[in-house]
């Protein structure tokens, strides 16, 4: 039998398989295959996830291990800001460290353990970078701009100032009122950017912002190989960065900024050395069920009859999101699994 967790960072699920502990690692093309029947609310189990974490052993000097992230449509993306710190808990767990580095695509990450976030939720801090605001590492073409920051785009919406960037996954921004941001733009935007279209070839995760006042923000998220999620960390890392740049006035650099999201909140830090931004993100790491199923079904990802046991950790979270201030519609209170 091999243990699959189910895991969530702001209520953005992943499932979480360790391909160490196989007889078998599964292929590249097992995996993909997994994550979409996993992630899937009808096939998935426990109503599904927005994707698959896949942890594996770095060959890396002192990283103590691996993550590859698989979106719900069976896509790689090149970071998971909420999946790297229930990554970091597990190899954390697991390997009994507070501190250490964690290989993903592009970097090699600082993560550690933080303080809980509320009795009985843990809580990671993460790095997230590179950052990069050179449209072509998005990339976004055909917009005659080398930077986006806080400019009118009438190609993507009239009326609303955007901003793009890299942390390394790709990010588009925009702060609007709230009207917009419970409204039908960000979809209609999301799917429109999402599927053929001059500008992102590959793609991109879409963030809606709304300033609540000095360091304080609620974000929302369409993502790319997903659709719309309760929280991005990547998107809360980005959007923070962008908002420090463009309000410099509301957002402060090494202070933390706190980022609402539809399924809780997180922290981030924006930090600032030379000519390297990066930010450090802060939220809750959450294991809401350990699964059990035969190894043999992960490979063809059939027939996952499993014995899944709840930790008990979502009540203490929902009692954590039940503290938080109401601030609109979009929060999710109720049991996402
Ligand atoms: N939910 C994630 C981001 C996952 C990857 C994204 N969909 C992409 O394709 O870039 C996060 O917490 O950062």
């Amino acid at each position: 039998m091999t243990q699959l967790l189910k895991v969530h960072g702001s209520q953005n699920n992943f499932f979480i398989l360790d391909q160490t502990t196989l007889t078998t690692p599964l292929t590249q093309p097992e995996l993909v295959h997994l994550a979409q029947v996993l992630a899937n609310p009808k096939t998935g189990l426990l109503a599904g996830s927005d994707g698959l974490l896949v942890v594996d052993r770095s060959t890396h000097p002192g990283v103590l291990g691996k993550m590859q992230v698989i979106n719900a449509d069976g896509s790689i993306a090149s970071m998971c800001g909420n999946g790297l710190r229930t990554v970091a808990r597990y190899l954390s767990e697991k390997y009994q460290l507070a501190k250490f580095k964690v290989e993903t695509m592009n970097a090699d990450l600082e993560v550690r353990q933080a303080a809980d976030f509320a009795p009985g939720v843990p809580a990671f801090a993460v790095e997230i970078s590179p950052v990069s605001f050179d449209l072509k590492t998005l990339p976004l073409t055909n917009i005659g701009h080398q930077r986006l920051l806080d400019q009118y785009v009438p190609e993507f919406a009239p009326g609303l100032k955007f901003s793009a960037l890299a942390v390394p996954n790709p990010h588009l921004i925009a702060y609007v009122k709230q009207a917009d941001l419970t409204g039908p733009l960000l979809g209609e935007l999301g799917k429109r950017l999402n599927g053929p279209n001059p500008y992102f070839t590959d793609g991109v995760n879409i963030n809606f912002a709304q300033i609540l006042g000095k360091n304080k923000l609620f974000i929302r998220t369409y993502e790319r190989g997903v659709g719309f999620t309760n929280a991005c960390g990547t998107g809360m890392s980005a959007t923070s960065l962008a908002f420090a740049l463009t309000h410099p006035d509301l957002g402060t650099f090494d202070q933390e900024i706190t980022a609402y999201n539809p399924g809780g909140l997180v922290k981030t830090v924006l930090r600032h050395q030379a000519d390297k931004y990066w930010i450090e993100l802060i939220g809750n790491a959450t294991v809401t069920h350990r699964i059990e199923l035969p190894e043999a079904s992960l490979h063809t990802a059939q027939k996952l009859s499993a014995e899944i046991t709840a930790t008990g950790e979502q009540e203490n979270y929902q009692a954590f999101v039940e503290s938080l201030p109401r601030l609109n519609s979009l929060q999710v209170f109720g049991d996402p699994s």
